[in-house]
């Protein structure tokens, strides 16, 4: 937005007009959503967020509304458009520290945006504390204050926003954790700087959205048969463990893959035979077994690790499939705790492999980047897909997908229970199956996400792995499907 902004300063675009349409968007915000309120209070730092605030009071105070205006220290600081908007709003300010936060107050949050630097003070922090505690409505602008935009991490404290209202775009803070959470309902206004100039500066880092990967989601030919839809193998542990390779393999024939082959040790078939119908069984017990089975290249992607325990069974596993394209999962993952580097050695080249973290899996892969606080989810999942030469799907509530030197994406159309044992095995399933169909492993990997997504909204509240398994949906191929869930 750095960038935006001044390319629209160059092309001519009045800086101060665009802080005009932004406090005049939140002021209106403010009247529709709170009509009832007795007071609005503009809380105003010295940036441009202050600015913003200083608008909005103006607007709202000419609307009729009553207006209390504090200021987070001496407004000579004030500069550029914000010391523009001090001169031109005559609404008598007062010192931040006086403000006593009172019933029926709607606070407008302007004390920091994009700006924010640093761990909020003591003293604004106890603020934020007495407005949250007293349930007052906050509005927002830009981000909640507190709230670190690039990382959607919180410095110090800061405000539960009911509103935030941002502009032009939405920026990472607002869609990764906990900022999401802290934004409340969020809008994003078009305050007049033209689409070309935004789009010109987007960044590879994007939301997940079917945008990003609709052109790869494979179209039915009519004439197709199940060869050509792709043929899924899915490795499963011993018996008592195989039921998490169960549901990747079951997630897999769903999300279309043409074929499904679980691949198991001798001991386990009976069990899973007494499952399994639709999905067909290879024993495999050797690492000879296994080479004749990769022969038959038409298997054109595999899941390992959901259930698999054997953690030198699947080193070697994963050593013989280094060419091919692999989901590496929960166990198999953490096989390589203690040789990271030999996983990824094994697939340099071309990417054909998708990693499934947890925050807990990613720390044993990725020891240094889980320590280093000062990393955004972002920066881990860049930094990581760098290194490993492989597509990461960092998940969890704001899954994050990024591929080596190339495109990330945050992923926020999960609902939260989703957190339920089997729920990983379905997503490591429904890659597989878009691999298998032969999207590159971005597209597959975003996609299923999503997908994942969807079916979790579609399955409800209370639902178990099994549930999911069945509310997995097709895939939107066309641009008008493209409206988030
Ligand atoms: N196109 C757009 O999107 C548009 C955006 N606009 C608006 O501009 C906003 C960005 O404005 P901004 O750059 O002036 O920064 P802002 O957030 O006001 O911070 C101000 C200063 O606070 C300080 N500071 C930092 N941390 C601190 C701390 N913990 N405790 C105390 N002080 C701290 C730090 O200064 P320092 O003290 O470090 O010198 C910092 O520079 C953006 O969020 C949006 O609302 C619109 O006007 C129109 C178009
Ligand atoms: N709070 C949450 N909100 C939304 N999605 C979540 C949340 N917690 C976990 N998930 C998603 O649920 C899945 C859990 O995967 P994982 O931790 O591997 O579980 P399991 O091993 O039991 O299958 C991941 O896709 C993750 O992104
Ligand atoms: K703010």
């Amino acid at each position: 937005m750095v960038k935006v902004d001044r390319d629209a300063a160059v092309s001519g675009i009045s800086s101060f007009g665009l802080m005009r349409a932004a406090g005049h968007a939140v002021a209106a915000s403010a009247l529709r959503h709170y009509p009832e309120a007795t007071r609005f209070v503009c809380l105003c730092g010295l940036g441009n967020n202050g600015g913003d605030a200083l608008i909005a009071a103006a607007a709202l105070a000419g609307s009729g509304a009553r207006v209390a205006v504090y200021l987070m220290g001496d407004p000579a600081r004030f500069t550029g458009d914000a010391a523009r908007a001090f001169a031109a709003v005559s609404i008598p300010h007062q010192p931040l520290d006086t403000y006593v936060p009172t019933i029926g107050d709607v606070v407008i949050d302007g004390l920091f945006g994009a700006g924010l630097s640093r761990a909020v003070s003591s003293d604004v922090a106890a603020l934020m504390r007495t407005v949250t505690d007293l349930t007052l409505p906050v509005i927002a602008i830009d981000l909640p204050s507190g709230v670190d935009g690039r990382s959607g991490q919180v410095l110090g404290e800061s405000f539960q926003a009911a509103q935030t209202v941002t502009f032009m775009t939405r920026k990472p803070g607002h869609l990764l954790l906990p900022g999401r959470t802290l934004c409340g309902v969020l809008q994003v206004i078009n305050i007049g700087i033209p689409a070309r100039i935004v789009t010109s500066h987007r960044a590879s880092l994007v939301e997940n959205t079917a945008a990003l990967w609709h052109k790869a989601v494979q179209v039915l030919d009519p004439a197709a048969h199940k060869y050509r839809r792709g043929h899924l193998i899915v490795f499963s542990g011993a018996a008592p463990s195989s039921g998490a390779a169960r549901m990747s393999a079951t997630a897999g024939l769903s999300a279309g893959a043409g074929l499904v082959t679980m691949v198991a040790p001798t001991e386990a078939l009976p069990t899973l035979a007494a499952h399994l119908t639709a999905i067909m069984l290879r024993p495999v017990d050797t690492d000879e077994m296994l080479s004749d089975l990769v022969k038959d290249t038409r298997l054109n992607a595999f899941v390992l690790g959901p259930g698999f325990g054997a953690p030198d069974r699947a080193r070697r596993y994963v050593a013989a499939l280094s060419d091919r394209s692999l989901v590496l999962d929960a166990d198999g993952i953490t096989a390589f705790r203690d040789d990271p580097q030999f996983l990824f050695a094994a697939f340099r080249g071309p990417v054909r492999l998708v990693l499934t973290p947890h925050d807990g899996e990613f720390s044993r892969l990725f020891p240094d980047l889980a320590a280093d606080t000062a990393l955004s989810k972002i920066d881990r999942a860049t930094i990581a897909a760098e290194r490993s030469n492989a597509v990461i799907i960092l998940k969890g509530s704001d899954t994050v997908i990024s591929e080596p030197n190339g495109r990330v994406a945050i992923n926020a159309n999960a609902p939260p229970w989703l957190a339920t044992a089997g729920s990983g095995d379905v997503l490591a399933g429904i890659v597989g199956a878009h691999l298998a169909q032969g999207m590159p492993p971005f597209e597959a990997a975003t996609s299923a996400v999503w997908r994942h997504g969807v079916a979790g909204n579609k399955a409800g509240e209370g639902m178990t792995a099994e549930n999911l398994l069945r509310a997995i949906r097709p895939l939107p191929r066309m641009p008008s499907s493209l409206a988030r869930p």
